[in-house]
């Protein structure tokens, strides 16, 4: 019967941009830039109230007549786009929303690409945001997605998203991941220009977009192509396709971010609770309508962009890590040490998460809160691709260290980690307290400030350590059809 939300109601079909922006108009909050700013009702993805479902039982039979009875006499929007550019690994994905929200539809629209050439639907999405209950209901065997009771533009990307990555795992024999990608064009401690593709996994406000974007003050023949900030799709073949035609930022980090900040602004820019000044002003860092504001941004705006959103050949991750007792950066020791520390997907809560637990340590499976089901899968997976293909995976920890009044990692100090971790020029030394190796020098950089044995002396550092690692193979534990292959690299 759920087939019946995408074919029985009254449905305008496709409208172009302009359109949809007209449709919209009703929810504008004027501006002086005469950009579209939408303010709605629920302002952050729904985790607590996403049920996953496996079989259709009476009581979902019920509720699907319900709200099709509810919605009959509506008036719906039907959005038809791809996820993915590449004719070999893309995603046709349906989405119907009440014509209502047609800030919803238009923020689909512009933040994915043109249905080209025939195909029929991998990804359903139907979204009821004026049901009194909020219910994400989540049918990963039915490709469908079914949102309630939210209005919040990111549930509803996500939801097309979060089936893109499970098709890819259950069915493309891949990985779907939780990163964004880039490619660098540095010279390496020969002096040879080389390229190196990078995929750049964290938790929402460790660092991402930040590292993604970032030009490190490159000058031609050096430089970078910025290709995802958000979700990569990683094959067997260790390449990576992306999925999104245009960016979701964050708006928080968009006064420190340059490359951000035209196309923010720009008249193709949607923005999604942020705050705007009586007088008309935008202002980005004012949080009193949401910690979580929004954009949907031309990708093209940023600098050192192009058409391509494919990654042709992974070279190295990075895995952004909050935490507050390691060092600024480490390289791990292998693929099935790899595999561990993407199983623990280890950071602390940020004020994206939730303001009032900053600094709580958390652990999400591959950096990933979008998984559906069977992480293992995804862990193995991933062992199997780096094992096969040559792929460093370094931890970056873009936190503090010493505690939360400990010293602050800044971008900048990162930054430049990153640069030398593509020029392949950090010298690196195996440290047996923390099981992996760390850099003995960086080039350009002074991270003695930033040793943990200076801040919390020898032996109380090594009792740390030894603490943490017993935890993490604790806690790997839960993961048995992996345990094994792993546990020896903790
Ligand atoms: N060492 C660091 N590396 C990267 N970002 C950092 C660092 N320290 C602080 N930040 C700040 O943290 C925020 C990270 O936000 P963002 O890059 O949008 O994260 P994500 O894309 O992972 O959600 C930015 O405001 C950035 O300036
Ligand atoms: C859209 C979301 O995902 P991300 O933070 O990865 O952009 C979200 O979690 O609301």
């Amino acid at each position: 019967m759920w087939e019946k939300f995408f074919t029985d109601f009254s449905f305008m079909e496709n409208p172009e941009l302009s359109d949809l922006r007209q449709m919209a108009k009703k929810d504008e909050i004027p501006n002086r830039y005469g950009i579209p700013v939408y303010h709605s009702k629920i302002k952050s993805r729904s985790a607590k109230f996403t049920e996953y479902h496996y079989e259709i039982t009476p009581d979902l039979e019920t509720l699907f007549q319900e709200v099709f009875q509810h919605y009959q006499s509506r008036k719906w929007i039907k959005v038809e786009r791809n996820i993915g550019q590449s004719p070999e690994n893309l995603f046709r994905q349906l989405y119907i929303v009440p014509s209502e929200y047609a800030r919803l539809a238009f923020m689909m629209t512009h933040n994915n690409f043109d249905p080209v050439g025939q195909k029929d639907p991998d990804i359903y999405i139907a979204a009821f945001p004026d049901w009194p209950d909020r219910r994400i209901l989540v049918f990963p065997n039915l490709h469908f997605t079914m949102i309630l009771g939210s209005d919040y533009y990111g549930e509803s990307k996500m939801a097309g998203l979060r089936m893109a990555m499970h098709i890819m795992r259950e069915e493309r024999g891949g990985i779907g991941l939780h990163a964004g990608s880039k490619i660098y064009r540095v010279k390496n401690a020969q002096g040879q220009l080389t390229e190196r593709g990078a995929l750049i996994f964290g938790l929402s406000g460790t660092g991402k977009t930040t590292i993604s974007v970032n030009s490190h003050n490159l000058v031609a023949p050096e430089g970078v192509e910025i290709l995802q900030d958000d979700i990569n799709m990683l094959t067997t073949k260790g390449n990576s396709y992306g999925t999104e035609k245009n960016f979701y930022v964050k708006t928080d980090s968009v006064s420190s971010t340059p490359e951000l900040q035209d196309a923010c602004l720009a008249e193709d820019a949607i923005l999604e609770n942020v705050y705007v000044s009586p007088e008309g002003e935008i202002d980005f860092d004012n949080m009193s309508i949401s910690t979580n504001g929004r954009a949907v941004i031309n990708r093209r705006r940023i600098p050192n962009t192009s058409d391509r959103i494919d990654l042709p050949q992974v070279n190295f991750f990075l895995f952004n890590t909050r935490r507050y007792d390691i060092p600024p950066v480490g390289k791990l020791t292998g693929p099935a040490q790899a595999a561990a520390f993407f199983m623990l997907g280890e950071s602390t809560i940020t004020s994206a998460d939730d303001p009032t637990r900053v600094g709580e340590t958390t652990r999400v499976v591959g950096f990933d809160p979008f998984i559906i089901n069977k992480p293992e899968k995804s862990g193995n997976r991933l062992y199997e691709i780096l094992s096969n293909h040559p792929i460093d995976v370094y931890i970056v920890n873009t936190g503090k260290i010493g505690g939360l009044d400990g010293i602050k990692i800044t971008p900048e100090v990162t930054l430049k980690i990153v640069e030398n971790i593509a020029r392949g020029t950090i010298k690196w030394q195996y440290n047996e307290d923390l099981g992996y190796e760390i850099p003995v020098e960086v080039p350009g950089l002074d991270l003695s400030q930033f040793d943990p044995y200076k801040i919390y002396g020898k032996e109380e550092y090594k009792n740390m350590m030894e603490a943490l690692r017993n935890d993490r193979r604790k806690h790997l534990q839960q993961f048995p059809d992996l345990y094994d292959q792993i546990k020896e690299s903790i």
